[in-house]
């Protein structure tokens, strides 16, 4: 099969990640970047979710993430809650103009943790690092407050330019990939935001047919 037809058919895992953050951080520029490659310049408020996915090639696996866009606004916040339930991955987003939007990290971290998986993946994604000059958030007190939450991967990213926003959802599929490979996380496992892909499946279930073929050729 050709990589084209690939892309376009196969995936070896579904991932589903999430996109959360306040209001205005550019969650739905970000997503739009990833999947259409263009600036999204008549973005309004999610009432709500949207929904995008695409499949991305992680080392040689091709992963189909289902991206659910949520609205940073609180009173959609009960909505938005109930689609965090077996999420493999999160981008967490604040926006580095407006430091009241860094200040409410702390709280997108515990709902995720809590609603979504402790052991949910989450990239920290300060948004809008083209406008520099408007900056209240620097790259080193951000690098610091993801290194104290167990980890977090961080990139500052501009919906506007493109700049590390392909990254940030690659980045955060291949450390879930490394975690399924060292066993640290189970696909199989019930809520774990992790299924295989057609392309997986085709591979498990073909050693069976081949098992229950030779069984016949042998009369067995
Ligand atoms: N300069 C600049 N503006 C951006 C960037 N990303 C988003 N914006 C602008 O920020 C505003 C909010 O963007 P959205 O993507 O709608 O924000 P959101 O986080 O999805 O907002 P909610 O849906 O309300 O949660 C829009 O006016 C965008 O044009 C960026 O990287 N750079």
């Amino acid at each position: 099969m050709s990589k084209q037809l690939k892309m376009t058919y196969s995936s070896d895992f579904l991932f589903k990640f999430l996109v959360i953050g306040n209001a205005g951080t550019g969650k739905s520029c970000l997503l739009h970047q990833f999947i259409e490659k263009k600036f999204k310049d008549d973005s309004n408020h999610t009432i709500g979710v949207e929904f995008g996915s695409k499949i991305i090639n992680v080392g040689g696996k091709y992963v189909k993430l289902q991206i659910w866009d949520t609205a940073g606004q609180e009173r959609f916040r009960s909505v938005t809650r109930s689609y965090y339930r077996g999420a493999a991955g999160a981008l967490l987003v604040y926006d580095i103009t407006s430091r009241e939007t860094y200040n409410a990290l702390t709280n997108w971290l515990t709902d995720a943790r809590m609603l979504a998986s402790q052991n949910i993946v989450i990239i920290l994604c300060g948004n809008k690092k083209d406008l520099d000059a408007d900056r209240e958030v620097t790259f080193l007190e951000a690098s610091r407050f993801a290194q104290e939450n167990a980890e977090l991967m961080f990139l500052e990213t501009s919906a506007l330019t493109g700049e590390n926003v392909e990254e940030a959802f690659v980045q955060c599929a291949r450390k879930i990939l490394n975690k399924i490979e060292s066993g640290e996380l189970d696909p199989e496992r019930m809520g774990s935001g992790i299924q295989y892909g057609d392309a997986a499946l085709r591979q498990l279930r073909s050693p069976r047919r081949a098992q229950a073929q030779s069984a016949q050729e042998c009369g067995c």
